[in-house]
């Protein structure tokens, strides 16, 4: 791993010496103290993390004094015990203190705030705010359905992210949220675990008929709807918890009436909710929980008024807004649709996450076809799956059509002049494996999970360097390596000057025409470029692909029209 690489889940994780360091420690007591299993040690049945401490009235592995007590509760209870929801408050005005703890566990202490910040502060937290609840360890901890707990252990989620640790109990005492935090870092079930809690906790001490929907989430695009719908309903099965689609290019009179027959959860674009809230009189009285999903994206121009529209026809629900690029005009924005807000920020977001490698490329836009082939013919350097970005529609098709023809791979394009159905179709391939490239405009670029790419391509730019932190992120989920190879020249001189701030804040390599450009006048580029450089261990291997990379190409490529999310 090189040097600065895999911060994030670099903080999980020890290696071997410090391994045997910890070992002579005694016996922890809060389990965020204890270190994580690496392969092949055992794991405590609590929490996940290394089970070193052996509880003498069972022979499972245990981390801490923590899990211990969790672990001899449930025992004494014969079975699990039922895990009631923990209970929705308002805070009082003022309130000075509030700790969302196990209330099926009352007897485990809650930390001194000292404790709280130094946690933290080890989990690259931050937090703005009155009153910010404490984050939680493990998922038991906050009073979640026992069922969703299952199924969060189903999914594969040992332990929660840190974004996960801050923002679910702070999420369940009620408060508005705005979240920053590194792509691929589990933002979503970060909103959709508390979502769940709070629907099925309505439905299950309910005695009116409404069945209307609880709660909302609008997303920018038609794929990030569906994926954020397929993992609701994943976290909330065999719960009193159904959701409905909303999204533009599927049949409005299905929506509707999956919507009439009773569902908590609305997922959808913001132009096809209206649509069908304009069409059709579905009750939002009920709906106390609002989440933007990519909130700058949704609070930019375009969306804007279809947002606040949907929030107006709400009465003052709890909104809680994330993005892995947030900045001030959104912060003030967001207190305008929420008091009290509590902003949350996690990792290094506004920036492209660590965990990948960017490496960029000089190359001429009549160039640029012939590179591309170059790539994907290369075993070295070509590692699929992959996806493709382009800026516009046209030059989706165009290309991926052209990249079957020179390298002989099956490809598909993905963009907004495509039909719902190829749209699902396309996307189904990719994710089976049944086609290693995708060639998508924007489309793909935030938000999408797509699990097993390790290499994004932007043969195309785009046009802020916020899309192009959400694309670069698309090459790692959860902290895994990947590569993300773009293509610049100087047509691409509106983000210069950011892009060379973003390269060099990661240590990467920054083109020679590009540190030289006039366009980047201002941002030094020298000598701490060349120490970052020389610090690198695969810096011969970088620079080799650059200069292959910048040999030349053929014919020219045209830049189409701009699409649009
Ligand atoms: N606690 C967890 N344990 C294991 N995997 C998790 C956990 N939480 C989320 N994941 C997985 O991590 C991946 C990334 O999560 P997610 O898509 O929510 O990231 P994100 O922060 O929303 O990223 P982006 O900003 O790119 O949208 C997903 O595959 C998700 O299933």
């Amino acid at each position: 791993m090189e040097q600065g690489e895999n911060q994030s889940a670099g903080s999980f994780v020890v290696s071997s010496s410090d391994n045997n360091e910890l070992e002579d420690l005694p016996v922890k007591e809060r389990c965020f103290e204890q270190r994580e299993a690496l392969p092949g040690e055992p794991r405590c049945v609590v929490c996940g993390r290394y089970g070193e401490y052996i509880c003498d009235q069972t022979d499972d592995d245990i981390c801490s004094v923590e899990c211990k007590t969790i672990l001899l509760a449930r025992i004494a209870a014969k079975t699990k015990p039922a895990v009631k929801a923990a209970k929705r408050v308002n805070l009082p005005l003022g309130d000075e203190s509030f700790c969302i703890k196990d209330i099926n566990f009352p007897n485990i202490p809650t930390l001194a705030d000292s404790r709280i910040s130094s946690l933290r502060t080890k989990l690259d937290i931050c937090v703005k705010g009155d009153a910010v609840p404490d984050p939680i360890m493990c998922f038991s901890a906050c009073g979640l359905p026992e069922k969703l707990v299952h199924n969060l252990e189903t999914a594969g989620y040992c332990m929660p992210t840190p974004v996960q640790m801050q923002v679910i109990p702070a999420s369940m005492s009620n408060r508005s949220l705005l979240v920053s935090a590194d792509t691929g870092s589990g933002k979503t079930a970060s909103f959709l675990i508390p979502i769940i809690a709070h629907c099925s906790q309505v439905r299950s001490q309910e005695s009116t008929s409404n069945q209307g929907p609880l709660a909302i989430v609008l997303a920018p695009t038609r794929e990030l709807c569906l994926q954020v719908e397929e993992q609701a309903k994943v976290l909330g099965k065999g719960l009193p918890f159904k959701t409905a689609l909303v999204v533009g290019g599927d049949p409005l009179p299905q929506q509707i009436y999956r919507i009439e027959n009773g569902i908590e959860l609305i997922v959808g674009t913001p132009g096809r909710l209206i649509d069908l809230l304009m069409k059709h009189n579905v009750d939002l009285t009920y709906v106390s929980v609002f989440v933007l999903d990519e909130v700058d994206c949704l609070l930019e121009r375009g969306f804007r008024d279809q947002a606040m529209q949907i929030f107006q026809s709400l009465s003052q629900p709890q909104v809680m807004m994330f993005s892995a690029t947030l900045h001030s005009e959104v912060e003030k924005m967001s207190n305008s649709l929420a008091k009290n807000v509590i902003s949350i920020s996690c990792g290094n977001p506004n920036r492209p996450t660590k965990s990948v490698k960017q490496v960029v490329i000089w190359v001429e836009s009549k160039k640029k076809k012939q590179k591309i082939f170059e790539i994907m013919k290369s075993k070295q350097h070509f590692k699929p799956p992959a996806v493709v970005f382009v800026s516009s529609r046209v030059g989706a098709d165009l290309l991926s059509e052209a990249i079957t023809v020179a390298t002989g791979l099956e490809v598909v394009s993905i963009h907004g002049e495509k039909t719902m159905k190829e749209r699902r179709e396309n996307l189904r391939r990719f994710l089976t494996g049944e086609v290693s490239v995708v060639v998508s405009t924007g489309v793909l670029g935030r938000g999408m999970d797509l699990l097993k790419v390790r290499q994004v391509i932007l043969f195309d730019i785009p046009n802020s360097i916020d899309e192009y932190i959400h694309q670069v992120g698309r090459a790692s989920r959860m902290g895994e390596e990947g590569m993300a190879v773009v293509f610049v020249n100087e047509e691409d001189r509106r983000i210069f000057k950011e892009l060379v701030q973003v390269l060099k804040t990661a240590g990467a390599p920054i083109p020679r025409e590009l540190a030289n450009s006039r366009y980047t006048a201002g941002v030094y580029v020298g000598s701490e470029r060349k120490r970052k450089l020389s610090s690198r261990p695969n810096r011969g291997k970088l620079s080799k692909i650059i200069s292959q990379c910048m040999m030349s190409g053929i014919n020219s490529f045209k830049k189409h029209k701009q699409d649009t999310l």
